[in-house]
């Protein structure tokens, strides 16, 4: 029962929000927030954000690199996933992923105002990143995006599934297009089953709604791809099941960025960072060089 005084109530998992880290969205819900803080004073900043389904706290790993680096990582948990409010994996405009993104980053500028700021993204939060960068390209000194949703899986977006799926998001939006496979997500049997087993995560399925809106963003994505000059950082795997690489080789192709890398992993599923050892080792050493190295070009105070 919600309190009257409109104070946040509970989680999803019945935790109460006076006692998480938080912030209230444009439309009144609670958005869990994760703060990862190096010791000594950061010398950047770096916003992860997650994919669909999802939440968070499964980019501790990578956060840790990063906050070995002197750099004060943060994240949320999108409306409808993990630890915020908000039905499950249901959004009712991409957008409002955008604009919660672009509060938190207000949020965490009040605090740093000076530090270069990287955004971080997977997936379905690769094209909340692309999105964020191209509305306010001057707030962020760089993109890195592992597996980003550009265009949508061919299989699963044909050109009669798409028309189908707009058709039926007026008659039945709630119904389920099938759930993501946990065993598409990595090679890594452990990832594999920590991702089947986390009750953060939303193992349902996908809806109509919610598959139309991931459409319309990969429509946005497009569009905006030739307007991005921000410094891009790519990752793919050639056996991505879930995002097609052809999105990650198309972005090369089209963004106007004089700095753009685009790094391909033979064989590597879609959660290059929760793949098979080799692999996310070498994604998390390649994420620290160049951040490494684009601080060093904008003068960044080195880490001491
Ligand atoms: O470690 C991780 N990675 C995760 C889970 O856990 C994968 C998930 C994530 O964001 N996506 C994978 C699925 C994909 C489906 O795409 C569609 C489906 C129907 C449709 F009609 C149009 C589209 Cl585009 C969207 C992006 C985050």
């Amino acid at each position: 029962m919600m309190p009257e005084d409109g104070s946040p109530g509970l989680s999803p998992q019945d935790a109460a929000y006076k006692d998480l880290q938080r912030y209230t969205n444009a439309d009144g819900q609670q958005i869990y927030c994760k703060y990862w803080k190096p010791t000594g004073q950061p010398r950047a900043l770096v916003f992860v954000v997650h994919g669909a389904g999802e939440h968070c706290c499964r980019y501790d790993d990578l956060a840790q690199v990063l906050v070995g680096l002197n750099i004060f990582v943060f994240a949320h948990d999108h409306v409808g996933h993990g630890q915020s409010e908000g039905e499950r994996m249901i959004v009712s405009d991409f957008q409002i992923y955008v604009r919660d993104g672009m509060q938190h980053v207000d949020l965490v500028r009040k605090v740093f105002p000076d530090l270069p700021m990287f955004i971080c993204g997977h997936s379905m939060g690769g094209a909340i990143s692309i999105l964020m960068a191209n509305e306010r390209p001057a707030e962020f000194s760089g993109v890195i995006l592992i597996s980003p949703l550009v265009l949508p899986n061919p299989e699963s977006a044909t050109s009669f599934k798409v028309f189908a799926a707009k058709i039926l998001n007026h008659l039945l939006p709630n119904l389920s297009l099938g759930c993501i496979d946990p065993n598409s997500v990595s090679r890594n049997k452990q990832e594999v089953e920590s991702y089947a087993t986390d009750p953060l995560v939303y193992h349902g399925g996908m809806k109509v709604c919610f598959g139309v809106q991931l459409l319309n963003a990969t429509a946005l994505v497009e569009k905006a791809l030739p307007h991005f000059k921000l410094p891009l950082l790519l990752f793919h795997g050639t056996a991505d099941k879930l995002c097609d690489i052809r999105g990650s080789q198309l972005m090369m192709d089209t963004v106007p960025s004089e700095d753009k890398t685009l790094k391909i992993y033979d064989k590597g599923f879609h959660a290059l960072h929760k793949e098979l050892p080799e692999v996310t080792s070498s994604v998390f050493q390649e994420v620290e060089r160049w951040i490494l190295q684009r601080l060093e070009a904008t003068g960044a105070a080195p880490s001491n």
